[in-house]
């Protein structure tokens, strides 16, 4: 039978990066992608603005929404600080093997949990589930009409404390316009916006950073 997308992307991954290699792993996704076939990474134009808000943050417990292959959790957990943790939420139980595999071959499998299921479900139980107090950073790549309620979750769980960053991607392209509107608007967000360009491609999309006030 056919091969999947993420299935040849994983196979791109071992012929073409260097196991316990971050770094030539995110290479070699992107390579794919851009030489061979486009996927919903959060991409290296991007990714290195992602990689610039984790750097000056430093967080010692990181959840990110969607996983997909993996390719923004591997950018996430290779700069992290030892002992720090990343919960990653994956929905789709094909692409959370794919991930499983990427994240393993790229060695960050100590720094990084992935849980099957859907991040309305969750979010309620990370506290008892994972003995999670607050997350000190939040990176929001999964369906967009998720953005906003999961946000919204997020704080009547007490999962975000003063100074929590959440960092959405997607905002222009596809778009998250009710997200947007609220943590630009509410008093409780510092929102800015980072202006680029959807992964592998010359349409505008960007990321947008909202700091929770408490
Ligand atoms: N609730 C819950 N909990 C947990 C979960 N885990 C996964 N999911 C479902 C997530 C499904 C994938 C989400 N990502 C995207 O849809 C996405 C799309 C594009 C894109 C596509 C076509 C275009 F023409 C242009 C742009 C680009 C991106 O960068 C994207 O991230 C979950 N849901
Ligand atoms: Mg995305």
């Amino acid at each position: 039978t056919k091969s999947t997308r993420p299935q040849r992307l994983l196979k791109a991954v071992q012929k073409h990066s260097t196991r316990g290699d971050p770094q030539s792993v995110i290479s070699a996704i992107d390579h794919f992608c851009r030489h061979r076939e486009w996927a919903m990474n959060v991409g290296d134009e991007k990714g290195s603005i992602l990689d610039s808000v984790v750097s000056e943050l430093n967080p010692e417990k990181v959840l990110e929404l969607g996983t997909y292959c993996g390719y923004s959790t591997v950018r996430i957990a290779r700069l992290l600080p030892p002992g720090a943790r990343l919960i990653t939420l994956e929905f789709n139980a094909d692409y959370a093997a794919i991930a499983r595999q990427v994240i393993a071959w790229a060695g960050l499998e100590d720094k990084v949990q992935l849980v099957e299921g859907a991040s309305g479900d969750w979010i309620p139980r990370m506290k008892e589930h994972f003995g999670i107090e607050t997350f000190d950073f939040v990176f929001l790549d999964h369906w967009k009409d998720r953005y906003l309620p999961d946000t919204k979750l997020m704080e009547d769980c007490g999962l975000l404390r003063k100074g929590t960053v959440l960092l959405a991607d997607n905002v222009i392209c596809p778009g998250v316009p009710d997200y947007l509107e609220y943590v630009r608007n509410s008093l409780s967000y510092k929102s800015c916006y980072f202006k680029s360009h959807l992964e592998y491609t010359k349409a505008e999309d960007g990321l947008e950073k909202s700091v929770f006030l408490g």
